[in-house]
């Protein structure tokens, strides 16, 4: 009987939106472009005709509604708008693309209701690093002190949140006018910092900084690509030093490090999920983000790149079977953690030790489950997040191992 819940692998979900939707077919914007090539902003500006005719522009019911604007909608099997409140977090604003059903979830989160949710959050006056351009990777975030494992690098909620299904249900035309509406309703300053964001050149100037950019974030059964633009500024490394999550009640996107950061290293996240071998590692993040990794992993020797790959298959096959944990002896978690170490592969430990407690406790050893309970948890918090409901059981474990329902279960 498997009562006990293993937390989802991490959604690595960094992303490229134009690959993920196969729309890099347009040129859509290029003329408007060719008429206003002067600033950023001016360029963002420049493409703002797009699909104006067809624009209906809804006014708001309800007084309490946060939007303080839900306009451009677009029509298909379901009413896509731009919900947009320039006062949402103090000020800085969001604008979400969505239906209305979906708005309206929004606006019930405490993140738009309890005035003291975000408290500390969109916050730094003392950044922990300093912003430098990188050769061969445009700008990245260089740490200016030490950072420890679970000290705060970034805490932030979205400026732009884009329903996915905007991409299946509109057309091109229709979807790119709702991205630029919903940049355009932001407060200045915010527009700027989204204007100040890298894009690779594909489809326009907005569309391209939001491609280049976003997170991919699931919410209320929807998947939203989301626009971070201060952690939008973490390069990709194989074998990171910080990890994010996405605390869906907050809105907001913490990123921590997971392991010690020395002043002048520069602090990276993963945008691909490590688990894969360097080949197909390379390949996701040329044909995803258009770039050569050039980590130091990616750039070992080929006799450590094999090294390397074989423990990953390693990885993956420990992994599947301790799925089945409770037949599995606690050594088996062990090497795989191990392995992780050996990797350099921080954050997914925590799912190592994970396995480490229910194993031990399936075998009834008492101190070695409260000590893989704990650091499970510790770990699994900067990874899945301060709230999962999962870290319940690790808990339940870390206090009363022979009270729960895996004690002993292996031998008997
Ligand atoms: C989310 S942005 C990261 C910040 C970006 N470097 C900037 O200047 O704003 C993603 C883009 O950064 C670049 N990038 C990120 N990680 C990289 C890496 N490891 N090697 C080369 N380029 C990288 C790629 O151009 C990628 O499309």
């Amino acid at each position: 009987m498997k009562l006990i819940i293993i937390p989802n692998i991490i959604p690595y979900t960094a992303v490229s939106l134009a690959f993920q939707q196969q729309i890099i077919s347009g040129d859509v914007c290029s003329s408007a472009l060719v008429q206003v090539p002067h600033s950023q902003q001016d360029q963002l500006e420049g493409c703002r005709y797009l699909g104006q005719d067809h624009l209906n522009a809804v006014s708001l019911t309800n007084s309490s509604s946060p939007w303080t604007s839900q306009d451009n909608c677009h029509n298909s099997t379901e009413i896509f708008c731009v919900f947009s409140s320039k006062a949402f977090a103090s000020g800085r604003g969001i604008s979400i693309i969505t239906t209305s059903d979906r708005a309206e979830n929004f606006q019930q989160l405490p993140a738009f209701v309890d005035e003291d949710a975000l408290s500390g959050v969109n916050e730094q006056p003392s950044p922990p690093f300093e912003e430098k351009e990188l050769p061969g990777r445009g700008r990245g975030l260089i740490a200016n002190k030490t950072l420890h494992r679970g000290d705060r690098i970034f805490a932030h909620t979205p400026i732009l949140m884009l329903d996915s299904e905007i991409f299946g249900e509109l057309e091109t035309e229709e979807w790119l006018a709702l991205e630029h509406a919903a940049v355009n309703n932001l407060p200045p300053k915010t527009k700027q910092m989204f204007s100040a964001l890298y894009g690779s050149p594909v489809i326009d100037p907005v569309s391209d900084r939001i491609d280049t950019n976003a997170f991919v974030l699931d919410l209320h059964g929807a998947t939203y690509y989301d626009v971070f633009p201060e952690t939008a500024r973490l390069n990709h490394d194989c074998r990171p030093n910080a990890a994010y999550f996405f605390d869906k009640e907050t809105l907001t996107h913490y990123v921590h490090a997971m392991t010690d950061i020395t002043p002048g290293t520069e602090i990276t996240i993963t945008y691909i999920d490590p688990h894969r071998s360097r080949e197909n590692r390379l390949k996701k993040l040329s044909s995803l983000w258009g770039f050569q990794c050039s980590c130091s992993l990616c750039s070992l020797h080929p006799d450590l790149v094999h090294e390397s790959d074989e423990r990953l298959d390693q990885i993956n096959t420990i992994r599947e079977r301790l799925e089945d944990w409770e037949t599995a002896p606690p050594h088996m978690a062990l090497a795989l953690l191990s392995l992780y170490e050996q990797e350099r592969l921080h954050a997914p430990s925590s799912l190592a030790y994970w396995y480490a407690a229910l194993t031990s406790c399936a075998e009834g050893l008492y101190w070695d489950t409260i000590r893989y309970a704990r650091l499970a948890i510790e770990l699994g918090m900067l990874d899945y997040g301060f709230k999962d409901e999962d870290f319940q059981l690790m808990r339940s474990l870390a206090k009363e191992p022979e009270k729960e329902t895996c004690w002993l279960t292996r031998l008997k």
